[in-house]
C-alpha cells in the first residue's frame, strides 16, 4: 500500500503540531516534509518535543518546487496573505493543498479585502475554491486541487445554523453567535493578548462587531441553506488550551425545538463526527477529538443553540484530515476514530 506523502508548511505553529500528530496515528499517510523559516536545519520532533521519537522529518525553507516534488498533498498552516502566495506557488506545481488560512473561504474578493485589509494575492482564484466542510462539499473535497479548510469559530456556528435556516425553521435574521475559544486559537506567536498573565483568570470579549470571522459565517450559512443570513458574532477569549463553545440565539419561525432537534438529527445521521445530543455534559469536553456536540435549547419565542468542538481539531487540523481523506478516496474517519 502507497501511503498519502504530507508535507506541512509552517511547520512550527499549534495547527501544524495538531497535524503532524494527527498523521503519527494515520495508517495511511505519512508526513515526508515540513517547512519553516525560523527553524530550518531542526526536525519536527526538535521544534515540537511531544512527537520525539516519531518524526525525525527535517525542517526546510519553503520552496514550492522542493515541497510540491515530494507530496502528494501539502498541509499550509501559514497565516493569511501568505498563505494564498504559497498555496498559488505550490498549485504551480501540480501537487494539491489543503490551506488552514481564511485567503479563499470567502465568495466575495471585495468582502475578503475590505475584512482583511489586503490585497489578495491570487484574487482569480476567490470564490472558486471549495469550502473544506464534508458535510457539505464532500463531491467537491473529492476532486479539489485546493481546499479552503474552515476557520475554527465558523465551523461552530455553521454546522448547527445551515440546517436550521435551510428548512426554514428560524428566522433569518437576528441571530446572535456568542463564541469563547481556547487560547490556542490565536496561534504559538508571542503577542502580549495572550501571554500568561493576561489571559490566566480572565475573560475577553474581542473585536466586538468587527471580527473576520462574521462575514465568514453569514457566507456559508447563507450558500448553504440558499437564504441570506445575517448574524452577529462576538468572541471571547477564555483561560484554556483549546476548545471553543459556541452559544447561538435565533428567533424561532412558528416551529418547535423538537422540530429543531429532529432536523440536525436528520441532517447529520450519516456524519461521523457530528453529534446532536438532548443535553451537552456538564462536564469538560474531552480535548483532542475531532467530534462537535450540539444541541437546542427552549427559550420562549426564541431558540438557543450550543455547540462545542475543539479549535485544533474539528476547528482545523482534524478538518484537515477529514478533508485528506475526501481528496484521497480513504474513509472520512480514517486517523481520526
Ligand atoms: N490556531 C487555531 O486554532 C486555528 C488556526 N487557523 C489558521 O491556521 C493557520 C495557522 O495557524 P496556527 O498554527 O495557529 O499559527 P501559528 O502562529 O502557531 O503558526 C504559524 C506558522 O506560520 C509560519 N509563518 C508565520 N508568518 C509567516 C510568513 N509571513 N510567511 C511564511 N510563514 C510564516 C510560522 O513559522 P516560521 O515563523 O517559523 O516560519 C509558523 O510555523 C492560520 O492561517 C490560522 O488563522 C485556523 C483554524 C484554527
Ligand atoms: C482565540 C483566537 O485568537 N482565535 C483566532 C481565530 C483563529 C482562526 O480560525 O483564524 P483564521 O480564520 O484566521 O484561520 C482569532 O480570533 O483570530
Amino acid at each position: 500500500m502507497t501511503k498519502i506523502k504530507v508535507g506541512i508548511a509552517g511547520a512550527t505553529g499549534y495547527t501544524a503540531l495538531e497535524v503532524a500528530r494527527l498523521l503519527m496515528a494515520h495508517p495511511e499517510a505519512e508526513v515526508v516534509a515540513a517547512t519553516s523559516r525560523a527553524e530550518d536545519g531542526n526536525t519536527l520532533a526538535e521544534v515540537h518535543p511531544s512527537l520525539a521519537g516519531r518524526c525525525d522529518v527535517p525542517i526546510e525553507n519553503l520552496d514550492a518546487k522542493t515541497i510540491a516534488g515530494k507530496c502528494d498533498v501539502v498541509m499550509c498552516c501559514l497565516p493569511h496573505g501568505a498563505s494564498a502566495e504559497t498555496v498559488h506557488a505550490l498549485v504551480q506545481h501540480d501537487v494539491r493543498v489543503i490551506d488552514f488560512s481564511a485567503d479563499f473561504r470567502l465568495s466575495s474578493l471585495e468582502v475578503y479585502e475590505k475584512w482583511y485589509g489586503v490585497k489578495h494575492p491570487w484574487p482569480e482564484r476567490v470564490g472558486k475554491t471549495v469550502y473544506g466542510m464534508p458535510e457539505f462539499f464532500a463531491d467537491e473535497i473529492a476532486t479539489a486541487d485546493v481546499v479552503a479548510n474552515p476557520g475554527c469559530y465558523p465551523t461552530s456556528a455553521i454546522l448547527p445554523l445551515s440546517p436550521l435556516v435551510k428548512s426554514g425553521l428560524i428566522e433569518t435574521t437576528d441571530i446572535i453567535v456568542d463564541s469563547k475559544s481556547g487560547v490556542s486559537g490565536a496561534g504559538r506567536s508571542a503577542k502580549v493578548a495572550t501571554l500568561y498573565c493576561e489571559t490566566n483568570e480572565s475573560i475577553a470579549a474581542y473585536a466586538v462587531g468587527s471580527h473576520r470571522h462574521g462575514p465568514e459565517i453569514n457566507d456559508l450559512v447563507s450558500r448553504i441553506a440558499g437564504a441570506p443570513v445575517q448574524t452577529l458574532f462576538t468572541p471571547h477569549l477564555t483561560p484554556m488550551d483549546r476548545g471553543i463553545l459556541s452559544t447561538i440565539y435565533v428567533r424561532k419561525n412558528g416551529h418547535s425545538v423538537d422540530e429543531m432537534m429532529q432536523c440536525l438529527r436528520d441532517q447529520y445521521a450519516g456524519s461521523p463526527f457530528v453529534n446532536v445530543v438532548d443535553h451537552l455534559p456538564a462536564t469538560k469536553h474531552v480535548a483532542g477529538t475531532n467530534y462537535v456536540q450540539m444541541t437546542v435549547r427552549d427559550c420562549g419565542d426564541r431558540a438557543v443553540l450550543v455547540c462545542v468542538i475543539d479549535n485544533l481539531a474539528k476547528g482545523a487540523s482534524g478538518a484537515a484530515i477529514q478533508n485528506m481523506n475526501v481528496m484521497f478516496g480513504k474513509p472520512e474517519t480514517m486517523g481520526l476514530a
